[in-house]
């Protein structure tokens, strides 16, 4: 088992957000026993408390990672975001802390689309309303306003690991697959890429949002893209709360200019189970509203907790930095009968000569270098005979522009 300049039982592991006790396993497997473990997101003040001396953090999309939480987090060495979604983590200022962050890519994904398709059917036979109407004790039976989604087209916004997916699901019950994307993509089935977004909502029955949180997607639905849907038509947002105008959302779903909508996720959402939920949907029949469950099942979570705890305990033991969103990534080999230095920097001209200057002055013998930079920061990972590691660290700490470094004995 890897050892480190610290030893492992005082490694603090912070886990928020109920990640699933796969995550807990894979740490207490790879010998981290000290893990500080909450089923709630917390507020600000316990927040700072709690990941003041923490060395790794998990979180899920509730927490909070800004500049501010960064940068008295003294200690931490990684964060683990237990989903899809890094947005909620400020990751600019975590790469010039020389902080990592991982993610797990694709492991809710079908989730999401398994739950979109079966909202898709249910909305556009208008289950929502009946459904409400009945538990008041009233009987909605007609056809009317009711349609099978065989032939009817999909028009999905953001064609990623979700769009693509849920693309063939829906083509499997018939229906017409029409994307838009920024990027060019390769249609999968008999999808068909459109250039304007316009375009693709004037041509869709129903609208389905499968894009990331970004400056470019704040508000990029609201009134004007609900007016260019057909009346009559659909709208599902499962991606983030901020790309959705959710006042103009409201006005369409009351003007009956949209049938029905389903809505996984707010621009405000509670900040555990036990606040409430306020939005303007409240109190639509014809809206169905999930508190942010579109990934949230037993397969996903288990296998996020898995992949994300695997790629924080490997960090921490052997320094590789594979899939990190925001940093140099680095793969590395197990290291045995030498000492590895990790070392990040700040990225810029010369620093690895200083530190193959002061080694060679010192007499330290690198047996093997890696390096990787991104245009902020560099990582240098070098290993050295054991009987020289804390001799070198010292001249690593002293190098200019250092931002952190650790030994792996
Ligand atoms: N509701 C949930 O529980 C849940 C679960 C998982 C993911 N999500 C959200 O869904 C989002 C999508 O997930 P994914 O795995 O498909 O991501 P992805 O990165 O695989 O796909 C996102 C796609 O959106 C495209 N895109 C980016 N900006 C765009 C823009 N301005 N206009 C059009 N297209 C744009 C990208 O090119 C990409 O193809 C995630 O970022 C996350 O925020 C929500
Ligand atoms: O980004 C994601 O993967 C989703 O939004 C799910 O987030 P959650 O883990 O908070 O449910």
């Amino acid at each position: 088992m890897a050892k480190h300049s610290l030893d492992k039982d005082k490694i603090k592991i912070l886990l928020l957000e109920g990640v699933h006790q796969s995550a807990v396993d894979v740490f207490e497997r790879a010998g981290y026993t000290n893990i500080e473990y909450h089923k709630a997101s917390l507020g600000d003040e316990a927040l700072h408390e709690s990941i003041k001396d923490a060395h790794f953090v998990g979180i899920r999309s509730r927490t909070q990672l800004t500049a501010d939480v960064l940068k008295r987090a003294e200690k931490l060495i990684a964060i683990g975001c237990f989903c899809i979604g890094t947005n909620q983590v400020d990751l600019a200022t975590a790469e010039l802390l020389g902080i990592p962050v991982f993610n797990a890519p694709f492991s809710n994904t079908r989730s999401v689309a398994e739950l979109v398709l079966g909202e898709i059917i249910m909305l556009m036979r208008g289950i929502p309303e009946r459904n409400a109407i009945a538990h008041r004790g009233g009987w909605m039976k007609t056809a009317a306003g009711s349609y099978e989604v065989r032939g009817k087209t999909l028009g999905v916004i953001g064609y990623g690991h979700i769009g693509t997916q849920l693309g063939i699901l829906a083509e499997t019950l018939g229906m017409r697959v029409v994307f838009f994307d920024i990027e060019d993509k390769l249609p999968l089935g008999n999808a068909q890429q459109i250039h304007s977004m316009e375009q693709l909502l004037a041509q869709s029955d129903v609208v389905s949002l499968h894009v990331p949180e970004t400056p470019q997607t704040k508000d990029m639905i609201g009134t004007a893209e609900f007016a260019a849907m057909r009346k009559g038509s659909i709208f599902i947002n499962a991606s983030r709360g901020t790309v959705v105008d959710i006042d103009a959302l409201t006005v369409a779903l009351k003007e009956r200019h949209l049938a029905g909508a389903a809505i996984d996720v707010f621009p405000v959402e509670p900040q555990s189970n036990d606040d409430e939920f306020i939005s303007p949907l409240r109190g639509l029949d014809n809206v169905l509203l999930t508190p942010h469950v579109g990934g949230s099942t037993a397969e996903a979570q288990e296998n996020i907790g898995i992949e994300v705890a695997g790629k924080l305990a490997k960090y921490s033991d052997n320094g590789s930095t594979v899939s990190a969103v925001n940093f140099p990534e680095v793969s590395l080999p197990m290291h045995k009968g030498t000492s590895r230095l990790l070392h990040i920097h700040q990225n810029r001209p010369g620093v690895l000569i200083k530190i193959n200057k002061a080694f060679s002055e010192k007499g330290i013998n690198i047996a093997a270098q890696y390096l990787q930079t991104t245009a902020e920061i560099g990582y240098v990972v070098m290993e050295v005979d054991t009987h020289q590691a804390e001799e070198a660290l010292v001249e690593l700490k002293a190098i200019e522009g250092t931002l952190r470094t650790r030994v792996l004995f």
